[in-house]
């Protein structure tokens, strides 16, 4: 049966035959096109593949599914580095060169401004690649789980029982309570992976419970890591209650981690992961780490919000700079400014800064930060932008020159863009962790603004993730 006629047809689980793969869409799918219908595809593929696919979902004019099987690979293909590839959520791009990567995710862009915003605009300028494309991140996270993902080749037959193993690792998409087990993850330098390895072994050692998150019992949850450019290593180890093993298994850890600077326990008996309302406590050091960016300092408590790439942060953060064209004279506004660290980085280079962000532990971070800096010429403002940012408001802080805005996902609201319209300040940065929203975004600012410059800015190599920076300037 011709592949064409399968797909014309609104049937699930049809199983499509020699599909080449021509590209990648949105959220890191890649994509076919059989007989006309877009077929966006999982299952580790990449253009110049040619796969077997079964269908999950099958509309009118686009069908989704996993390939079951690749007929031939694309020469586009590179080895993995990591053993956890094709398991793991992350690093999912890893089996393409950067370069390609790269490549596809400044198409990505340029699709989503022409398609989703039908937005005029120049050229983009080239992507901002990053040099560090391994041991990138300065958090992580990971999970204590009593029920250790396993392969195919590890499930029992039918009617044997299935062997019960404790996993410390990373959960795994879309299958909640299963976690698994990371022996060496390249996203963050050492000491990440001897923390994570060693408490493993002590636990295992002593015989410590991990946690069930369906049974609601168990002792180890979770273990947060921040390895910082400056060197400082923080290491905040949830368990579920006080118990006696915790001395003993956070003294073995410093003695044998001599590197961590700081740690934390924090007690979660809640059903779930979060611990942003809890109080963690300090075993040792100072409780908390800082970064530089660029001279800059920023102090990053456990629950603090910073750019999880330093690095790349502030490649994104200078082109922010750049494109907001600074002299000196300009009244800035930072929208959704988290802790204050776009706005700080361009304090020197502007009258006076405002920023505004929702969490108000991030705005009371900002105001440290920009103490601890010698910023005197910032403000910053907990609550809603769509609240704060009114007539009043702007008439109080001064007409912005320039209007920096860096929302999260989803974009910004309808209300706060109809404001930047009614405002019209003379330049707009909008900096983007989604090209799509954005796009939408710029769509309704077109009405007063044009295009002037593009930049992607890849933050997360190896995964389809990409910020992207434009600049507006005012029509008229
Ligand atoms: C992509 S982050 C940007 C953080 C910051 N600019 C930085 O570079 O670190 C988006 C921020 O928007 C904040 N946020 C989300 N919704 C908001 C809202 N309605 N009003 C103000 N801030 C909001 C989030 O808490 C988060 O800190």
């Amino acid at each position: 049966m011709k592949p064409s006629y399968l797909c014309t047809r609104e049937e699930k689980n049809v199983v499509l035959e020699n599909v080449p793969v021509t590209g990648y869409a949105a959220e890191g799918k890649a994509l076919a096109r059989v007989d006309g219908k877009v077929v966006f595809l999982e299952g580790g593929v990449v253009p110049g593949d040619v796969v077997d696919v079964r269908l999950s979902k099958n509309k009118k004019d686009w069908a989704e599914g996993k390939a079951t099987h690749i007929r031939s690979y694309s020469p586009q293909r590179t080895e993995p580095f990591c053993e956890h590839f094709g398991l793991c959520g992350g690093c999912k791009w890893q089996m393409l060169p950067y370069e390609q990567q790269m490549a596809y995710k400044q198409q990505q862009v340029e699709d989503h401004l022409r398609r989703i915003g039908h937005l005029s605009f120049p050229p983009l300028e080239p992507i901002l690649g990053a040099e560090h494309t391994r041991r990138y991140r300065n958090k992580l996270e990971f999970t204590f789980s009593n029920k250790a993902y396993l392969t195919d080749a590890e499930m029992p037959a039918k009617g044997e029982e299935i062997p019960r193993r404790n996993a410390l690792g990373f959960h795994i998409p879309r299958l909640f309570d299963k976690v698994l087990d990371i022996n060496t993850c390249h996203l963050m330098e050492e000491p990440a992976n001897l923390i994570k390895n060693t408490i493993r072994a002590y636990a295992e050692k002593h015989d410590l419970s991990y946690y069930d998150i369906r049974q609601q019992q168990g002792w180890l949850r979770n273990l947060v890591l921040r390895v910082c450019s400056t060197g400082e290593v923080m290491a905040n180890l949830v368990v579920h209650h006080e118990d006696e093993a915790l001395k003993g298994l956070l003294d073995h850890l410093l003695e044998q981690v001599p590197a961590i600077t700081t740690l934390l326990y924090t007690i979660n008996p809640k059903k779930n992961d979060t611990i942003f309302d809890l109080e963690p406590k300090i075993w040792f050091g100072k409780g908390y780490v800082e970064e530089k960016l660029e001279d800059f300092t920023f102090k990053i408590g456990p629950k603090s919000f910073f750019q999880t790439n330093t690095y790349q942060g502030e490649a994104l953060y200078k082109v922010t700079r750049e494109f907001a064209g600074l002299t000196g004279k300009e009244t800035v506004y930072d929208l959704y400014c988290g802790t204050g660290s776009i706005g700080i980085f361009v304090s020197r280079q502007a009258k006076k800064v405002v920023g505004i962000e929702l969490i108000k532990e991030a705005i009371d971070d900002a105001k440290e930060n920009a103490a601890a800096n010698g910023v005197a010429n910032a403000e910053f403002f907990a609550g809603d932008v769509i609240d704060i940012a009114d007539d009043a408001f702007f008439a109080a802080h001064g007409a912005p020159d320039v209007i920096i805005t860096d929302p999260p996902r989803a974009g910004m609201h309808e209300k706060l863009t109809a404001k930047l319209l009614e405002v019209a300040a003379p330049r707009i940065v909008y900096v983007s962790c989604n090209p799509a929203t954005q796009a939408r975004d710029l769509a309704l600012l077109s009405e007063k603004y044009t295009i002037e410059r593009v930049r992607p800015v890849d933050m997360f190599p190896h995964t389809h993730h990409i910020e992207n920076v434009v600049l507006l300037q005012r029509k008229y």
